[in-house]
Protein backbone atom coordinates (compact mmCIF):
# COMPACT_ATOMS: atom_id res chain seq x y z
CA UNK A 1 0.00 0.00 0.00
CA UNK A 2 1.73 3.44 -0.59
CA UNK A 3 0.36 6.26 1.28
CA UNK A 4 0.30 10.30 0.99
CA UNK A 5 0.12 12.56 3.74
CA UNK A 6 -0.61 16.60 2.83
CA UNK A 7 -1.71 19.44 4.94
CA UNK A 8 -4.02 22.19 4.20
CA UNK A 9 -5.16 25.80 5.90
CA UNK A 10 -7.81 28.64 5.03
CA UNK A 11 -8.89 31.55 6.32
CA UNK A 12 -11.83 33.72 5.58
CA UNK A 13 -12.45 37.20 6.76
CA UNK A 14 -16.47 36.92 9.16
CA UNK A 15 -19.05 39.71 8.14
CA UNK A 16 -22.68 41.15 8.96
CA UNK A 17 -24.56 39.97 6.59
CA UNK A 18 -23.39 37.10 5.13
CA UNK A 19 -24.14 33.20 5.83
CA UNK A 20 -21.46 30.68 7.77
CA UNK A 21 -20.94 27.15 6.45
CA UNK A 22 -18.55 25.44 7.78
CA UNK A 23 -18.07 21.58 6.99
CA UNK A 24 -21.08 22.12 4.47
CA UNK A 25 -23.42 22.72 7.62
CA UNK A 26 -24.87 26.39 7.96
CA UNK A 27 -24.44 27.80 11.34
CA UNK A 28 -27.16 29.44 13.43
CA UNK A 29 -24.79 33.31 13.83
CA UNK A 30 -25.12 37.26 12.79
CA UNK A 31 -22.24 37.01 10.90
CA UNK A 32 -21.01 34.91 8.25
CA UNK A 33 -17.91 33.97 6.25
CA UNK A 34 -16.88 36.23 2.82
CA UNK A 35 -15.43 35.17 -0.04
CA UNK A 36 -15.70 34.31 -3.78
CA UNK A 37 -17.80 30.96 -3.24
CA UNK A 38 -19.51 30.46 -0.04
CA UNK A 39 -16.64 30.55 1.89
CA UNK A 40 -16.30 27.40 3.93
CA UNK A 41 -12.91 27.40 5.47
CA UNK A 42 -13.13 23.61 6.76
CA UNK A 43 -13.91 21.86 3.08
CA UNK A 44 -11.30 24.44 1.40
CA UNK A 45 -8.42 23.36 4.21
CA UNK A 46 -10.05 20.19 3.23
CA UNK A 47 -9.64 20.37 -0.06
CA UNK A 48 -5.76 21.68 -0.16
CA UNK A 49 -4.78 18.74 2.13
CA UNK A 50 -5.94 16.39 -0.86
CA UNK A 51 -4.50 18.23 -2.93
CA UNK A 52 -1.27 18.96 -1.21
CA UNK A 53 -1.55 14.78 -0.47
CA UNK A 54 -0.46 14.27 -4.55
CA UNK A 55 0.90 17.55 -5.43
CA UNK A 56 -1.48 18.77 -6.94
CA UNK A 57 -1.28 22.90 -6.44
CA UNK A 58 -4.05 23.99 -4.43
CA UNK A 59 -7.79 25.00 -4.43
CA UNK A 60 -7.66 27.97 -5.94
CA UNK A 61 -4.86 26.64 -9.05
CA UNK A 62 -8.25 24.13 -9.71
CA UNK A 63 -10.88 26.77 -9.00
CA UNK A 64 -9.97 30.05 -9.79
CA UNK A 65 -11.52 33.06 -7.16
CA UNK A 66 -11.83 35.03 -10.56
CA UNK A 67 -13.47 32.46 -12.24
CA UNK A 68 -17.34 33.48 -12.45
CA UNK A 69 -18.50 30.01 -12.47
CA UNK A 70 -17.47 29.82 -9.12
CA UNK A 71 -19.02 32.90 -7.90
CA UNK A 72 -21.42 31.28 -4.45
CA UNK A 73 -20.61 27.97 -5.38
CA UNK A 74 -21.46 25.26 -3.04
CA UNK A 75 -18.13 24.24 -1.26
CA UNK A 76 -19.55 20.83 -0.84
CA UNK A 77 -18.84 20.90 -4.90
CA UNK A 78 -15.51 21.71 -4.85
CA UNK A 79 -14.67 19.04 -2.45
CA UNK A 80 -16.74 16.52 -4.26
CA UNK A 81 -14.55 17.63 -7.35
CA UNK A 82 -11.26 17.55 -5.48
CA UNK A 83 -11.78 14.01 -4.69
CA UNK A 84 -12.62 13.11 -8.20
CA UNK A 85 -8.89 14.50 -9.35
CA UNK A 86 -7.87 12.42 -6.21
CA UNK A 87 -9.51 9.10 -7.16
CA UNK A 88 -8.16 9.25 -10.93
CA UNK A 89 -4.89 9.09 -9.45
CA UNK A 90 -5.63 5.75 -7.53
CA UNK A 91 -6.01 6.88 -4.24
CA UNK A 92 -8.85 6.97 -1.88
CA UNK A 93 -9.67 8.81 2.04
CA UNK A 94 -7.24 7.18 4.65
CA UNK A 95 -8.42 9.48 7.54
CA UNK A 96 -8.34 13.85 8.07
CA UNK A 97 -8.10 15.41 10.89
CA UNK A 98 -9.38 18.64 11.02
CA UNK A 99 -9.22 21.71 13.56
CA UNK A 100 -11.65 24.90 13.54
CA UNK A 101 -10.38 28.21 15.17
CA UNK A 102 -13.50 30.28 16.11
CA UNK A 103 -14.64 32.47 18.54
CA UNK A 104 -18.15 31.76 18.23
CA UNK A 105 -20.80 30.10 17.91
CA UNK A 106 -20.17 26.57 19.46
CA UNK A 107 -19.03 24.32 16.30
CA UNK A 108 -19.00 21.40 18.59
CA UNK A 109 -23.08 20.73 18.31
CA UNK A 110 -22.26 20.12 14.34
CA UNK A 111 -19.33 18.51 14.29
CA UNK A 112 -21.73 14.87 13.86
CA UNK A 113 -23.48 16.53 10.87
CA UNK A 114 -20.31 17.63 9.02
CA UNK A 115 -18.95 14.23 9.55
CA UNK A 116 -21.43 12.49 8.02
CA UNK A 117 -21.80 15.19 5.37
CA UNK A 118 -17.80 14.72 4.15
CA UNK A 119 -17.65 11.04 4.92
CA UNK A 120 -20.47 10.87 2.07
CA UNK A 121 -18.69 12.83 -0.08
CA UNK A 122 -15.32 11.52 0.12
CA UNK A 123 -16.86 8.04 0.18
CA UNK A 124 -14.98 7.14 3.13
CA UNK A 125 -16.34 5.96 7.39
CA UNK A 126 -16.97 8.70 9.73
CA UNK A 127 -14.42 7.46 11.86
CA UNK A 128 -11.92 8.46 9.45
CA UNK A 129 -13.03 12.67 9.52
CA UNK A 130 -11.86 14.01 12.77
CA UNK A 131 -12.90 17.48 13.43
CA UNK A 132 -12.10 19.52 16.44
CA UNK A 133 -12.68 23.24 17.45
CA UNK A 134 -10.93 25.80 19.84
CA UNK A 135 -11.47 29.49 20.12
CA UNK A 136 -8.45 31.53 19.80
CA UNK A 137 -9.12 33.24 23.41
CA UNK A 138 -9.93 36.65 22.57
CA UNK A 139 -6.48 37.03 20.98
CA UNK A 140 -6.39 39.30 17.68
CA UNK A 141 -8.41 39.34 14.82
CA UNK A 142 -9.51 35.55 15.26
CA UNK A 143 -10.07 36.59 18.97
CA UNK A 144 -12.53 38.99 18.09
CA UNK A 145 -14.33 37.71 15.39
CA UNK A 146 -13.28 39.25 12.48
CA UNK A 147 -12.40 35.76 10.89
CA UNK A 148 -12.15 31.79 10.67
CA UNK A 149 -9.57 29.78 10.35
CA UNK A 150 -9.40 25.80 9.04
CA UNK A 151 -6.39 23.39 9.09
CA UNK A 152 -6.72 19.88 7.87
CA UNK A 153 -4.52 17.37 7.69
CA UNK A 154 -5.08 14.45 5.68
CA UNK A 155 -3.59 10.60 4.63
CA UNK A 156 -4.50 9.32 1.46
CA UNK A 157 -4.15 5.59 1.04
CA UNK A 158 -3.45 3.30 -2.60
CA UNK A 159 -4.44 -0.44 -2.20
N1 LIG B 1 -16.07 27.75 18.10
C1 LIG B 1 -15.80 26.80 19.03
C2 LIG B 1 -14.71 26.87 19.86
C3 LIG B 1 -14.52 25.90 20.81
N2 LIG B 1 -15.39 24.86 20.90
C4 LIG B 1 -15.25 23.83 21.96
O1 LIG B 1 -14.99 24.47 23.20
C5 LIG B 1 -13.79 23.95 23.78
C6 LIG B 1 -13.08 25.00 24.55
O2 LIG B 1 -12.56 25.98 23.67
P1 LIG B 1 -11.09 26.55 23.93
O3 LIG B 1 -10.85 27.56 22.89
O4 LIG B 1 -11.10 27.11 25.29
O5 LIG B 1 -10.16 25.39 23.78
C7 LIG B 1 -13.02 23.35 22.65
O6 LIG B 1 -12.14 22.36 23.05
C8 LIG B 1 -14.12 22.84 21.76
O7 LIG B 1 -14.53 21.58 22.21
C9 LIG B 1 -16.44 24.79 20.03
O8 LIG B 1 -17.25 23.86 20.08
N3 LIG B 1 -16.64 25.75 19.12
C1 LIG C 1 -13.05 28.63 -3.33
C2 LIG C 1 -12.51 29.76 -4.17
C3 LIG C 1 -13.18 29.75 -5.56
O1 LIG C 1 -14.52 30.08 -5.49
O2 LIG C 1 -12.78 31.06 -3.65
P1 LIG C 1 -13.01 31.58 -2.14
O3 LIG C 1 -14.41 31.30 -1.69
O4 LIG C 1 -12.63 33.03 -2.07
O5 LIG C 1 -12.08 30.71 -1.22
P2 LIG C 1 -10.50 30.78 -1.02
O6 LIG C 1 -10.18 29.67 -0.07
O7 LIG C 1 -10.07 32.13 -0.59
O8 LIG C 1 -9.90 30.53 -2.46
C4 LIG C 1 -10.14 29.39 -3.19
C5 LIG C 1 -11.01 29.60 -4.41
O9 LIG C 1 -10.77 28.51 -5.19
Amino acid sequence: MKIKIGFGVDVHQLREGYDLFIGGVQLDADFGAVGHSDADALLHAICDAMLGALNLRDIGFHFSDTDPKYKGIDSKILLKDTYALIKEKGFQIGNLDCTVILENPKVNPHIEKMQKVIAEILETEVENISIKATTHEKVDSFGRSEAIKCYAVCLLEKH
